[in-house]
């Protein structure tokens, strides 16, 4: 061990945060910094296309690698409690616990619908045309992604391979907390966001018989859960000894009810005391921050004292990620993918493989400084006054809550080198930052005042990505100190649940820090305002054109 008993300065925590490609862990100190960090890639599986399924003995055995090597070293008396964050993908497990197969090769592994799984269409149809009032708490149109059509589906589906046999139905960060503690309670974040559940009024017994899944009422709702708990409440007698084995943690250790990962990194930064920064919401409320979580989706999280209704956002979420605090969630479904998707696609990607390589840069690194190069005197982000990227690959999420919508490109030649890789890739970076406005303005257009964005996940690694945010939104952005800000939003979970911090506010306060802030260019204002109304034209033709094929 690194120190002895007392001389060892300092309280730690473990957060862990399982994403959509990879499981990372952190130890971090109470001040909110990490002392270190790791990573491990986990299973997916694309059966067919819109199916994704992962694999939950996958995902903790990931979980368990990745914990042991941030612990190395260190004296395990040190560490006071541990926190989970995950993807909101829905895990399914039999009466004992067991893996069910979510799929009809009956392959027990995949026992996972991620959320980004599209099969269940129809049946998101159906649920919308109720018109059920908890719909109003979803921003007025439930999305495929969410955890009631997917179940749906398996009843309709897998009945009997799956649906009949089903003992627990997980969010995948409650699925986590149970498997370290033994206990099935879920957190109130999960079921708020994903599962229809009012942290007012509990389960709408309504709804359920109304979309055909009455069964789920049965014995208290215990398939989906009844006891539910507060984000960063200690649940149980912490750690089980099978866990702690597992995980290589002292058993019994504070384990807290866990976040979904956006709204992980929404604790992670929004609480930063902003002084000294030249931020205008350094005199503003906190409800003038945005959080913006950009990893393989873009989540948009915003806060208020009252609820706001915002059609095509997701919530009012009532204390799903600041305790005391109504959520509104707008979102992406696919950001980082989608640059992945258009880098990948392009036939100079090799080119572009084999020259980072060389030069030992990321592809995105490299992407950046080819633009730099080919920008010649104007700014880069003029590169692409004639090609234009709608970014809805993956149907739209928020404003819009419209599945239906697809990817759209104006501005293509012949041209299959490097420049026209890059200036693509700028163009798809350029939409996405678009796509960021257009949900912010549907935001304020409702009553949130928004004033600072503050960014984080892989995304933000991108120092074009940041810029582009920050020019095409008008707004400063705010980088955290830490670029991992998940991570210290599950960490924050664990102290909290450890009993160092009193309450998710005073752990916010302390362990959330700023890093760097990136102020727009104002100068160049009026050339993305107009590249914005290029933007809201895309959408308003691909529904002309769908109108026509259709024959409307
Ligand atoms: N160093 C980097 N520079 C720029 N972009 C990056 C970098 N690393 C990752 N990304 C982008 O971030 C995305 C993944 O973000 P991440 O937060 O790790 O995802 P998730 O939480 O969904 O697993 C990738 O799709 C990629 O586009
Ligand atoms: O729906 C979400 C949050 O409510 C996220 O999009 C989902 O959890 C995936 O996150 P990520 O893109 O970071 O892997």
């Amino acid at each position: 061990t690194m120190y002895e008993g007392d001389q060892e300065p300092g309280r730690y925590y473990v957060g862990i945060d399982v994403g959509t490609g990879s499981v990372r862990a952190a130890l971090v100190d109470q001040t909110g910094i990490l002392l270190a960090f790791a990573e491990q890639p986990i299973k997916m599986w694309e059966p067919q296309f819109n199916y994704h399924e992962q694999s939950s003995e996958d995902i903790w055995a990931a979980c368990c690698v990745v914990t042991k090597k941030v612990v190395q070293g260190i004296n395990l008396n040190r560490i006071r409690g541990l926190g989970f964050d995950a993807t909101c993908s829905l895990v399914v497990l039999d009466k004992q616990f067991h893996p069910l197969p979510v799929n009809r090769e009956g392959d027990s592994c995949r026992n996972i619908i991620m959320w980004l799984d599209h099969r269940a269409v129809s049946q998101v149809h159906r649920i919308n045309e109720t018109k059920h009032s908890v719909l109003q708490y979803v921003g007025g149109v439930m999305s495929v992604e969410m955890q009631a059509p997917k179940l749906l589906w398996l009843k309709e589906n897998l009945r009997e391979t799956c649906w009949d046999k089903a003992g627990h139905f997980f969010d995948l960060p409650d699925f986590l907390s149970w498997k370290a503690t033994g206990v099935t309670a879920r957190s109130l974040c999960s079921l708020v966001c994903k599962w229809t559940y009012s942290a007012k009024k509990g389960w709408d017994d309504s709804f359920w018989k109304m979309i055909g899944l009455e069964d789920i009422i049965a014995d208290n709702y215990n398939k989906i859960g009844n006891v539910v708990m507060p984000p960063g409440t200690s649940l149980g007698s912490g750690l089980t000894p099978e866990a702690a084995k597992d995980l290589g943690l002292p058993a019994g250790i504070a384990v807290a009810a866990s976040l979904i990962d956006a709204h992980a990194g929404g604790l992670g930064m929004i609480g930063a005391d902003v002084k000294g920064h030249g931020l205008t919401c350094e005199g503003q409320p906190i409800t003038s921050r945005l959080a913006v979580i950009c990893g393989t989706s873009s989540c948009h999280m915003g806060i208020s004292k009252d609820p706001v209704f915002v059609p095509g956002v997701w919530g009012p979420y009532f204390s799903a990620m600041v305790p005391g605090f109504w959520l509104n969630e707008g979102g992406q479904s696919v950001t980082g993918k989608l640059i992945d998707h258009m880098v990948q696609g392009h036939a100079a990607f090799a080119e572009l493989q084999a020259k980072a390589t060389a030069r030992c840069q990321s592809i995105y690194a490299y992407l950046n400084s080819h633009l730099d190069l080919i920008k010649k005197a104007q700014p880069v982000g003029f590169l692409t006054v004639d090609l234009h990227v709608w970014p809805d690959f993956h149907g739209n999420r928020s404003p819009l809550a419209d599945l239906t919508l697809k990817g759209m490109v104006t501005g293509l030649t012949l041209s299959q080198d490097l420049d026209d890789l890059a200036i693509l890739y700028l163009a798809t970076v350029q939409a996405i930052a678009f796509g960021t406005r257009f949900i912010m303005e549907a935001m304020k257009a409702a009553g949130h005042s928004l004033s600072t964005l503050f960014l984080c996940g892989g995304l933000s690694k991108n120092p074009l990505f940041v810029q582009m945010h920050a020019d095409i939104t008008g707004v400063p952005v705010v980088l955290s100190q830490e670029v991992e800000s998940v991570l210290v939003g599950a960490a924050i979970l664990g102290a909290c649940a450890s009993g160092d911090f009193t309450s998710v506010q005073e752990a916010m306060a302390k362990m959330s820090k700023v890093g760097k802030v990136v102020f727009p260019r104002h100068e160049d204002k009026r050339y993305y305002d107009k590249k914005y109304q290029v933007f809201l034209k895309l959408v308003e033709h691909q529904k002309e054109y769908s109108k026509i094929m259709s024959g409307e």
